[in-house]
């Protein structure tokens, strides 16, 4: 299947129009309670390593494009899975590409306890993953994974149509709790409609 090359320009306006913090707010449920549709799909939802380091298996040029990484309120959703701090948060949302195609939206909720406690070169990422950083600490352990749908009407779908109009029925994203010293952050990743967890 030829590489449909995506018009980066294109890309950016749809970033610019996209309102930072987009969000991705849905149904959250453990792995095992979901009836997802492929086995593929189903691997990349459930891979309990860095999905950094799955994607660069799968291209040549892997990109973090940062959309915006702020000191915004988390969701409510977001908040009763970490708890929450009166500190405040730090919102990270990224664009993962490979071979130049935008295969994952990744939302990070970062308590600013967090930051205090590990230093400050977890908030100083830029587009260096933080999978690189996570998968390369010590004592980090990894909560359950959940998985959700993100289907048309939703923002997250219509972001994803914007930069991707490929057809789709709906797209898939998974997140999970890490800890480090018991200092927790959530990382949530969508696969957008490029991505070959669909193919
Ligand atoms: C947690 C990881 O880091 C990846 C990179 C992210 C980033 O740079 O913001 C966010 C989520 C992940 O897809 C990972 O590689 O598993």
């Amino acid at each position: 299947m030829f590489a449909l090359l995506y018009d980066i320009t294109h890309v950016n306006e749809e970033i610019k129009k996209l309102r930072f913090p987009l969000g991705c707010r849905s149904d959250w449920h453990p792995v095992p309670q979901v009836q997802i549709l492929s086995d593929g799909l189903t691997s990349w939802l459930s891979e309990t390593g860095s999905l950094t380091a799955r994607l660069q298996q799968h291209c040549k040029r892997f990109v973090v494009q940062v959309i915006g990484q702020e000191e915004v309120p988390a969701d409510k959703h977001e908040i009763q899975v970490l708890g929450n701090d009166n500190n405040g948060f730090i919102i990270r949302e990224v664009l993962l590409w490979c071979d130049d195609q935008p295969w994952v939206y990744a939302r990070t909720v970062i308590p600013k306890t967090t930051i205090t406690n590990l230093g400050q070169e977890i908030e100083h990422l830029g587009d260096r993953p933080l999978g690189a950083f996570l998968f390369n600490t010590e004592g980090m352990t990894r909560g359950v994974i959940e998985v959700a749908e993100f289907q048309p009407g939703s923002a997250l779908f219509s972001f994803a149509q914007a930069i991707s109009p490929l057809p789709i029925a709906n797209i898939w994203g998974r997140r999970s709790v890490f800890k480090i010293s018991n200092n927790a952050l959530l990382v949530q990743e969508v696969f957008l409609p490029a991505a070959q967890a669909y193919r």
